[in-house]
């Protein structure tokens, strides 16, 4: 299984046409940094497949959507702007989004992430392409090392979301709605540009919490199990 190990590559920036970062906007560190997105409907189980896999292969989970809601909480100066953007279903400007997981990946020392719900939109795509990692070889774009695709009928999701209980202000019927067209329009043409590329592992999401962890773990294997 070494091809999808192999599959990032990554071809480095000249120094001259890469917008360089301050230091603390890159990653420094020894090791190639390692990401996995993770895609999916709303209620696809994006969440909960993150926290076992966290568990078995020592990978970071990082949700976008956690980090913008965390936002909100700490009374920052972009909390409000947030907060309207998510009642409304509609995906936060790329900037915000990309600062927090940046910050959030410094932050926790490792170097495999899983990216929950990033990118949404070929805007938040795009940006993140120029996100830059300093090693080991310097000004390296970061790469998905392949997508994680939860498959799931609207329905089901629907049905998920309602019963989820976590007092989130978007898990209600108008605003899941929004939610499934945005998914629609806006991200699904994200997977596929990432299927074009041969990157997307898509698992059937329908099935029950164990069933689909069984698929995700065969598609994990390669990343050596820390805990059996
Ligand atoms: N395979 C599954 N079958 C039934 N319920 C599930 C499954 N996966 C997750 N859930 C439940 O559905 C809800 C949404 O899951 P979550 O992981 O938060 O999805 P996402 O992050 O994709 O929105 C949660 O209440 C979760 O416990
Ligand atoms: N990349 C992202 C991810 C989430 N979000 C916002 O956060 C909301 C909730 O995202 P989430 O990933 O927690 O939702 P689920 O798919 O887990 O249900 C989205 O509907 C968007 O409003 C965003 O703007 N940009
Ligand atoms: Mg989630």
């Amino acid at each position: 299984m070494g091809t999808m190990l192999d599959a990032t590559v990554d071809v480095p920036v000249p120094v001259e046409t890469s917008k360089l970062q301050d230091a603390d906007e890159s990653f420094p560190g020894d090791k190639k940094i390692t990401v996995v997105f993770v895609l999916g409907g709303p209620g696809s189980g994006k969440g909960t497949q993150c926290a076992n896999i966290v568990q078995h292969f020592g990978f970071t989970h990082l949700s976008a959507g956690d980090l913008l809601r965390a936002e909100i909480k700490s009374g920052s100066e972009n909390g409000t702007m947030i907060q309207n953007m998510i009642k409304e279903g509609k995906i936060v400007p790329s900037e915000v989004t990309i600062k927090l997981l940046q910050r959030a990946m410094r932050e926790s020392g490792n170097d495999k992430f899983l990216i929950d719900g990033f990118p949404r939109n070929e805007e938040n795509r795009a940006a993140f392409e120029e996100v830059i990692q300093t090693s080991p070889v310097p000004q390296t774009k970061i790469e998905p090392e392949f997508v994680l695709f939860f498959d799931c009928s609207e329905e089901e999701m629907q049905q998920r979301i309602l019963g989820r209980n976590q007092g989130r202000e978007d898990d209600n019927i108008e605003t899941i709605r929004k939610r499934f067209k945005v998914f629609m329009e806006s991200s699904l043409p994200v997977i596929e540009y990432y299927n074009s590329k041969g990157k997307v592992r898509k698992i059937d999401a329908g099935k029950p919490i164990e069933e689909v962890f069984e698929d995700v773990k065969e598609i994990f294997s390669p990343y050596s199990a820390q805990v059996a």
